[in-house]
């Protein structure tokens, strides 16, 4: 779906940002983008939906060079949501998921049934369309966010942190949502955030980028397990290990250790046995 090769950009003319850049999506994968502040994740995704261009290098979507897309076509075939998701604040949420189909000339009627749908798929209720975004919540304003990317029926959906605003709660029930919903429509993401936990959770592939360039690209397991790196087993490190434990086994320990009350000594010895 999106091919990456060898991309260069500095912004300056002297400090490269994005250094040798090649990476893979694939039709159906949830690629997640990690790495330190500064590596470049934004300047990628900015790159795949042409706002701005590379130095050197290459990058093709569904098999067609990036210059040789139409600019307005390739937006409407790329969902963009980001972390500020720019609501427009005088238009109700109805109008706001529906704004790109009232450009392609989409009826009003067409456009209603579309955002119901769309709002009802991200969780929420038909009647918040006739609300205002200063009437939203930010996780509903998320949510919002990821209706509006939908809503032209994109293949690829470029997702640049966006539950790093709302508290943790939200952001658990967002993940959790997403992850059910590329299930189900099963679109191509490509999602970057600083979260180690939340890259590890969602991404079919997570791919560390490092100085502008792939540290590593592959399944959790890979990164944990068989980091190609110092620089990979450090960045991942205890918080990467926790994240696979969250998934079941330290609930198991929870309740081995909670039913059979424990003192904290017993406890103790029973986590080191276990
Ligand atoms: N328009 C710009 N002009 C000049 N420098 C820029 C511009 N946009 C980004 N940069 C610089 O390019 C580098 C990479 O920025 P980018 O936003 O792609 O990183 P990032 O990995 O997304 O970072 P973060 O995790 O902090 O969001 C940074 O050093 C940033 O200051």
């Amino acid at each position: 779906m999106i091919e990456v090769r060898n991309v260069f950009k500095s912004y300056d003319g002297s400090t490269s940002v994005l250094d040798g850049l090649s990476l893979d999506v694939k039709d159906g994968e949830f690629v997640t983008l990690l790495g330190p502040s500064g590596c470049g994740k934004t300047t990628l995704l900015k790159m795949i939906n042409k706002l701005i261009l590379c130095d050197k290098g290459n990058i093709k979507f569904k098999g067609k060079n990036l210059e040789a897309w139409d600019t307005i076509k390739l937006r409407r075939s790329i969902g963009y949501v980001i972390q500020q998701i720019g609501l427009f604040p005088h238009m109700n949420i109805e109008d706001n998921i529906g704004y790109v189909l009232s450009l392609e000339g989409v009826k009003t009627a067409e456009r209603h049934e579309k955002a119901v749908e769309l709002i009802e798929l991200v969780g929420m209720d038909r009647d918040m369309l006739n609300r205002y975004p200063t009437e939203l919540s930010g996780g509903q304003s998320q949510r919002v966010g990821v209706a509006r990317a939908l809503a032209a029926d994109p293949e690829v959906v470029l997702m640049d942190e966006p539950f790093g605003a709302v508290d943790e709660i939200a952001r658990t029930a967002l993940q959790d949502e997403l992850l059910a919903l590329q299930k189900k429509l099963g679109k191509t993401i490509l999602f970057v955030t600083h979260d180690i936990q939340e890259a590890l959770k969602l991404g079919s592939k997570i791919v560390l980028l490092k100085d502008g360039r792939v540290e590593q690209a592959g399944t959790k397991e890979a990164l944990l397990f068989e980091p190609a790196s110092d620089f990979v087993k450090n960045f991942l490190g205890l918080k990467g290990f926790k994240s696979i434990l969250n998934e079941g086994i330290m609930n198991e320990i929870y309740e081995k250790v909670v039913s059979e009350h424990k003192t904290m000594d017993e406890v103790y010895s029973k986590l080191q046995e276990i």
